[in-house]
């Protein structure tokens, strides 16, 4: 038995008597080997008869581990069903394309009351999901639990023969990380548990790629100094994409991170450097004679999962906007038929730039720049395109006038990216910002008179753009996305998608105007702090509102905090010109983070703007936000009044005021629309999804705001199909109550109204406002019917209708509220977290939380078809809080680390992890 044998000790601690390792590789079989050096009997399931063959009567795997002989304890098989068979744990590893497919063929047989450790490596092509995400999506909820991953620096050769190896396992569940700890544990393989899941598997698929690159610098003779350079700049790259998707950058200095890409990137025991190497060595034509056609690699090579996986990291990184250049050339290389050398030192030639992306607008204006530019040539031909971008927290103007002074940017449009105000004005602060200001016919007035405004306005189909909300990283995939899909809210794209020509009149420089020149320098921050505090400093309101009130649209996305900082609030609260904004172009994604009133306050404003179109997800303030609804919808004239105006002022009305607003409702992006999972309650994820939204949703969400457009467009009846938020459902009160806040619902009165059936919950309903006519259905009225309240209906417009595969049954609600009861009085304050907003919520904030949203949460997971998910979660969350009593603990589901490809499938158990994590930490 050539595995290294753990100690004593070390073994006698797990009770683990038999692991089924599924895939007789050359991993599988160093695992398989090194388990059974521990005693444990060991079941080797093996797709390939003659590697059976041989584990059984050589004790040797002669095809992918030869050479390395193995334990007796170690029975190979063909079958999985025998392979599982009383297995206290089960190990797949098999290569990252074929776990789909297998877990097709198999889940049958797989136990789900075990731990199932996936050790593979790579990001399938297609969907772009890792091995767990494979697995997540792939196999039915009660399996969730007990998901773990390997990853880390472990040669197989080397863990055959017993050398010493230190891998992570990372799992939601902490227990579970625990017991493959301890089965795999030895003097000679140390084992550290980790919980950042999608960190691991991504630092354990990128090394891969990166480690083609060095390998490929090294067949080169390009010498030491180039492959650390490599290994140094690919973590970077790794560090980007891990914390895009929601991993820990702490994740990236571990085991999973540096430890394996060093190995891998310095070793020919490594196929992917090997794939590298072997690039070199073979002439170009040969290498992309290779490449040509299916851009598939020498099948020799194809478990070197770097070679699939470097695609997916293209199409992966495109998505989300992060700059990889290393894993790009690697793509171009294998993928592209680019000429190896070529791409190596297309790397060297790259803009000079800053190590750390300290500043993050550095690099994501330059990224965005020539990749938009492409985009924006590519739709409209013989349109000349200017993209300027102010990015994140902040703009680094210097890098647009560089890139200008390039020659990159010319032309005729320009899309104005902003964090908010400010960094709009910088653009036109620009030396050459005529070029710019003329151009964009979307900000007619600045300098000109009513009359061209109005010309501009008659003969351009383009709006100004103020978009904000997204990370500068998610700037690239966000400019794809209004190209594509423009007619959202990116009026300004819509003739590039459309591939016209730049329209509209002649462009005309204009002078700065005076307010604009007095505009003082930004400067840089990098915290939203001292962005306020700048923003604060200088009054900055009052100069931003007197410009943005000129423009025609104000597309604001905005990530809660920003809102509540007060000046996407500030813009809607005081721009008197925004009364005239045109549906098609209006949308305000807002999420509401805490800040209901500050929201409500900005509902109410919209409510006087028939046109502007709200949709509003809000998040741990929602039970608040219905308060705040709940008062404005008593007090405000103008809801009541439009709908007495539609009613003629009948009886109607009060449930126009006691209902949300239009503004209040959400229009659904239909996500769900088509899936007969969407799940009933779909809208409390909605909300936790706003980043899914906008990053993967936007298609649908564009879709269906684009129908509203265009009815808007045919005519001046708009019909909107809305749904009420659960939060903001309110129960429909007789018209003298609904008048006084005394009628008011509190989140507990709802709650048990929920659990008793609530069958008072308002029905659904149209809201007439001003040319506006917004359908409203209470989500409640669906609640147990398998199916989207936006399913292609015959109700009319916006009506609800059950789809061919709803079920139509109406599931009583469970008692939601004694759940919530038990978990409500304890000192531990429940947030939804999201691991890409750590830090939103301050620990100050996050601890005086009064209300416990834990309640949405078991509404999210009642009733019937989730109640495995509302165990889980309870048990967690239990364990959680007798773990460390007093702090705070993080709840939220893994389907809302962005972005989980095909997540959108409300996954039977729910995904839902509780985390301890100290939110002081967070
Ligand atoms: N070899 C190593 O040192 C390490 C490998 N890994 C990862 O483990 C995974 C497996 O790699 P190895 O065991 O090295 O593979 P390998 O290259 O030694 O063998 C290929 C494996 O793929 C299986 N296979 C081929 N076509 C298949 C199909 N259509 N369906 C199902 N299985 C199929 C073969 O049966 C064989 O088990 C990979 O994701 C790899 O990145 C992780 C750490 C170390
Ligand atoms: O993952 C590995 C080591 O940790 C194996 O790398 P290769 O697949 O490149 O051989």
């Amino acid at each position: 038995m050539a595995s290294a044998g753990g100690s004593m000790k070390e073994a006698a601690k797990t009770s683990v008597r038999k692991v089924a390792v599924l895939g007789g590789g050359a991993f599988g079989t160093a695992m398989a080997n090194h388990v059974a050096s521990k005693g444990i009997l060991v079941s080797l399931w093996a797709r390939e008869d003659e590697v059976v063959h041989s584990v059984n009567s050589k004790h040797e795997n002669s095809t992918f581990l030869a050479g390395i002989p193995l334990s007796e304890k170690i029975v190979a098989t063909s079958s999985v069903a025998e392979a599982v068979s009383e297995a206290e744990l089960l190990f797949l590893i098999i290569p990252t394309p074929f776990i789909a497919k297998w877990l097709e063929q198999n889940q049958t047989v797989l136990p789900w009351q075990v731990p199932l450790v996936c050790f593979s490596k790579g990001i399938e092509q297609q969907s772009l999901r890792t091995p767990y995400e494979i697995l997540v999506d792939e196999l039915p909820g009660k399996y969730h639990a007990k998901l773990a991953v390997v990853s880390g620096p472990s040669f197989a050769k080397e863990i055959g023969v017993g050398l010493p190896t230190s891998v992570t396992c990372a799992a939601q569940d902490l227990e579970v990380a625990k017991q493959v700890q301890l089965a795999l544990a030895t003097r000679n393989f140390r084992v550290y548990t980790a919980a950042d899941v999608i960190g691991a598997e991504l630092c354990g698929a990128l090394k891969n790629v990166l480690a083609i690159a060095c390998g490929a610098s090294d067949g080169f003779g390009f010498g030491a100094n180039a492959r650390a350079a490599l290994i140094t700049r690919g973590l970077a790259e790794m560090t980007r994409l891990v914390v895009k998707k929601g991993g820990k950058a702490s994740t990236i200095t571990g085991l999973a991170g540096v430890g394996d890409l060093v190995l891998t990137c310095s070793s020919s025991l490594s196929r992917n450097y090997s794939v590298g190497q072997a690039m070199v060595a073979r002439s170009l034509p040969e290498h992309k004679r290779q490449v040509t056609g299916t851009g598939n690699f020498n099948q020799d090579l194809a478990v070197a999962e770097g070679v699939k996986t470097s695609l997916a990291v293209h199409l992966l990184a495109e998505r989300l906007g992060v700059e990889m250049p290393i894993c790009e050339s690697v793509y171009e290389v294998i993928h592209k038929g680019v000429d190896i050398k070529t791409a190596l030192r297309k790397l060297q030639d790259r803009p000079l730039r800053a190590e750390h992306d300290e500043y993050q607008g550095t690099w994501a204006v330059r990224l965005l720049l020539p990749t938009s530019q492409g985009a924006l040539r590519a739709a409209a031909p013989g349109a000349q395109a200017t993209l300027s971008c102010a990015v994140d927290t902040l703009f680094r103007i210097e890098e647009v006038r560089k890139t200008r002074a390039d020659g990159e940017v010319e032309g005729q449009l320009c899309v104005a990216w902003a964090l908010d105000f400010r960094y709009c004005i910088d653009l036109l602060k620009l030396p050459s910002w005529e070029v710019l200001t003329a151009a964009d016919r979307g900000w007619p007035g600045l300098d000109e008179d009513e009359a061209d405004v109005a010309a501009v306005r008659a003969s351009a189909p383009l709006r100004s753009c103020f978009w904000r909300a997204l990370p500068c990283v998610e700037m690239r995939a966000t400019a794809r996305r209004l190209l594509k899909y423009a007619p959202l809210a990116a009026p300004l794209a819509v003739p590039l998608a459309r591939g016209l020509p730049d329209t509209g009149p002649s462009v005309r420089p204009r002078e700065k105007s005076a307010q604009l020149r007095s505009f003082p320098e930004a400067r840089c921050s990098t915290t939203h702090e001292r962005e306020f505090a700048y923003i604060h400093e200088h009054n900055f309101d009052e100069k931003m509102w007197s410009i943005a009130g000129k423009v025609d649209f104000l597309g604001l996305m905005e990530e809660g905090c920003y809102l509540f900082k007060g000046v996407a609030r500030d813009v809607i609260l005081r721009a008197p010109q925004i009364k005239s904004v045109p549906l098609a172009a209006s949308a305000l994604l807002c999420n509401a983070f805490e800040q209901a009133p500050a929201i409500a306050e900005i509902l109410r404003k919209i409510v006087e703007l028939p046109h502007l179109f709200a949709v509003v997800m809000a998040s741990d303030s929602w039970d608040a936000l219905a308060a705040e609804l709940a008062t404005i919808s008593t007090s405000a004239p103008t809801a009541s009044s439009a709908g007495a105006a539609a009613s003629g002022g009948t009886g109607e009305t009060v449930e126009v005021a006691t209902s949300p607003t239009p503004t209040g409702a959400c229009i659904e992006p239909s996500h769900a629309t088509t899936s007969a999972e969407a799940h009933p309650v779909f809208a409390d994820r909605l909300r936790l999804r706003l980043r899914a939204l906008l990053l993967e949703d936007f298609p649908r969400f564009a879709t269906s705001h684009a129908a509203i457009a265009a009815e808007h467009a045919a005519g001046t009846h708009v019909v909107a199909r809305a749904t009420l938020l659960p939060g903001v459902c309110r129960q429909r009160l007789p018209a003298a109550s609904s008048k006084s806040s005394a009628g008011r619902w509190t989140p507990a009165r709802r709650m048990s109204r929920q659990a008793t059936g609530g069958t008072s919950m308002m029905p659904r309903h149209t809201l007439h406002m001003g040319a506006m006519r917004v359908t409203t259905t209470p989500l409640r009225s669906l609640v147990g019917r398998q199916c989207s309240p936006f399913e292609k209906g015959g109700e009319g417009q916006g009506g609800v209708e059950r789809s061919p595969n709803c079920s139509g049954t109406t599931q009583p609600p469970v008692a939601a509220h004694s759940l919530l009861n038990s978990f409500s009085d304890g000192p531990a304050v429940v947030q939804e977290h999201r691991p890409s907003w750590a830090g939103v919520v301050p620990p100050a904030q996050a601890q005086a939380a009064p209300q416990c949203t834990f309640g949405r949460w078991l509404r999210a997971l009642t009733p019937g078809r989730t109640a495995q998910g509302r165990c889980i979660l309870t048990s967690m969350l239990s364990r959680e809080r007798s773990r460390s009593p007093g702090r705070a603990a993080s709840v939220w589901s893994s389907g809302d680390v962005p972005p989980l490809p095909g997540r959108h499938r409300w996954v039977e158990g729910g995904r839902v992890a509780v985390y301890g994590h100290d939110l002081q930490n967070a």
